[in-house]
């Protein structure tokens, strides 16, 4: 399987952010996408997912009807909100019932993954902001969805948690894996290299 990216641009008011972006993403790689703050990795993130509408060019993926892109897709970013006031357990049951998690995974292996005491009842807010994205990344690494898609995974880890990650993703190299990234053990992490600087 493969993302075929072509001229892709999009602007915010009159300003490029990323200016004729041409990619061939490939299964079982795994690309970290370079550059300053503000240079545009998010938004070249939320255009392969769909998320936003370029100004022009396309993204397909082999196989996969253009309109059903974003079902093989996993996002985790820090903009990519968990609901507050639901529990662990109610976000299993929406994630699992939208096929984004198999329905074998239960609320036990989803903590056990995770490395949580159990909690059946504690909400969303009430745990802490390094919990909440071990949380996330835990739903994107559980997931089936052949394309993993990583906005600074690893912001605000300690070493731990860090570890913790970077073994699980490690489990995760025949999946097509994207990082958008400035931290130098996720951009090491990827076999390519790729700086939105070029595409302005
Ligand atoms: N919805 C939006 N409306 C207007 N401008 C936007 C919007 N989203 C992003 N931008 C602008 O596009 C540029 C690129 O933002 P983006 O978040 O993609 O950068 P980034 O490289 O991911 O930054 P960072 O490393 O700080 O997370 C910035 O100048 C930002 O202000």
């Amino acid at each position: 399987m493969e993302i075929l990216v072509q001229n892709l641009s999009k602007k915010f008011r009159q300003e490029f952010v990323i200016r004729q972006f041409n990619y061939t993403f490939q299964s079982r790689n795994s690309y970290a996408i370079t550059g300053p703050n503000g240079s545009g990795k998010s938004t070249l993130l939320q255009l392969l997912a769909q998320f936003t509408l370029p100004n022009t060019g396309t993204v397909e993926m082999s196989g996969v009807d253009p309109d059903l892109v974003y079902s093989q897709i996993t996002y985790a970013a820090p903009y990519v909100e968990l609901i507050e006031e639901y529990t662990l357990a109610e976000h299993l049951e929406i994630l699992s019932k939208n096929n984004y998690l198999p329905s074998s995974i239960t609320l036990e292996t989803l903590e056990r993954f995770i490395d949580l005491q159990p909690g059946r009842y504690k909400l969303i807010k009430n745990y802490s902001s390094g919990m909440r994205q071990k949380i996330k990344l835990g739903f994107a690494l559980l997931s089936e969805r052949p394309v993993l898609l990583l906005d600074e995974p690893t912001t605000n880890f300690d070493e731990q948690a860090k570890n913790w990650f970077f073994e699980r993703l490690e489990q995760q190299r025949n999946k097509l894996i994207i990082i958008a990234s400035n931290e130098s053990r996720e951009i090491n992490f990827c076999q390519e290299k790729i700086s939105i600087q070029e595409f302005k």
